[in-house]
């Protein structure tokens, strides 16, 4: 690299927005219900598209692959995004379900960072997302190629920048619990700290 092109880089100003106070003891036991209170906060401060998220995923050799989509839905199974199935991601999930995604919110210094395994979601959910779609962007598909899925979360991590530079991470950890041979509800484990000076 240049030293020019690393004076540009750094005369550019990152973590400029202005970060809520947090009290990560408050945090809702489930991260579903957390994000969904930092995406209404985030629409309240106008975060412009805070739905959009990078979706991370891995091809057949291992080799990771990423790309910005609308996230569809979020509910207790997890996020759904959708594409077609005989895109790069599709293909890349039909030989690895693993998947990341990550949110990035200047306006208020917060990113969300999610890991999980993917699930296809049932035929009739995938048609509806759909016809959800415009009707122009509905003729560019086939549907039977339309597909919606499930970025199911075993690890959720809300990252709260802070001006002293000791920013939060509550971090959300999937307990696998089985009674019997037989995966039962599962519950989450929350952690907070505060990071060294970053
Ligand atoms: C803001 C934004 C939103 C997007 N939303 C979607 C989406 O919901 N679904 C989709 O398939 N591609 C979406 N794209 C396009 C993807 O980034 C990507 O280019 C495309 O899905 C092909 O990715 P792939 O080759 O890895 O399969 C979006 C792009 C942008 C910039």
């Amino acid at each position: 690299m240049t030293d020019a092109v690393r004076g540009f880089l750094k005369s550019i100003p990152a973590m400029t927005g202005v970060a809520p106070d947090i009290d990560p003891e408050a945090f809702p036991d489930d991260p579903v219900t957390a994000f969904l209170q930092w995406l209404r906060a985030a629409v309240d401060a106008e975060v412009p598209e805070p739905h959009v998220v990078n979706l991370s995923t891995v091809d057949v050799d291992g080799v990771p692959d990423a790309r910005p989509l609308v996230v569809k839905d979020v509910d207790e199974r997890g996020w759904a995004f959708s594409s077609t199935k005989s895109s790069r991601k599709g293909s890349q999930l039909t030989d690895r379900s693993a998947a990341a995604m990550t949110f990035w919110w200047p306006a208020q210094v917060r990113a969300v960072r999610i890991r999980g395994e993917v699930v296809e979601a049932a035929r009739a959910e995938s048609l509806q997302d759909l016809s959800s779609r415009a009707p122009q962007a509905q003729a560019s598909v086939d549907s039977a190629d339309w597909t919606l899925w499930w970025l199911q979360p075993d690890r959720v991590e809300f990252w709260q920048g802070s001006p002293d530079r000791h920013h939060h991470r509550i971090i959300y950890t999937r307990d696998q619990q089985t009674e019997h041979g037989q995966q039962s509800q599962s519950a989450w484990t929350r952690h907070a700290h505060r990071t060294e000076v970053s």
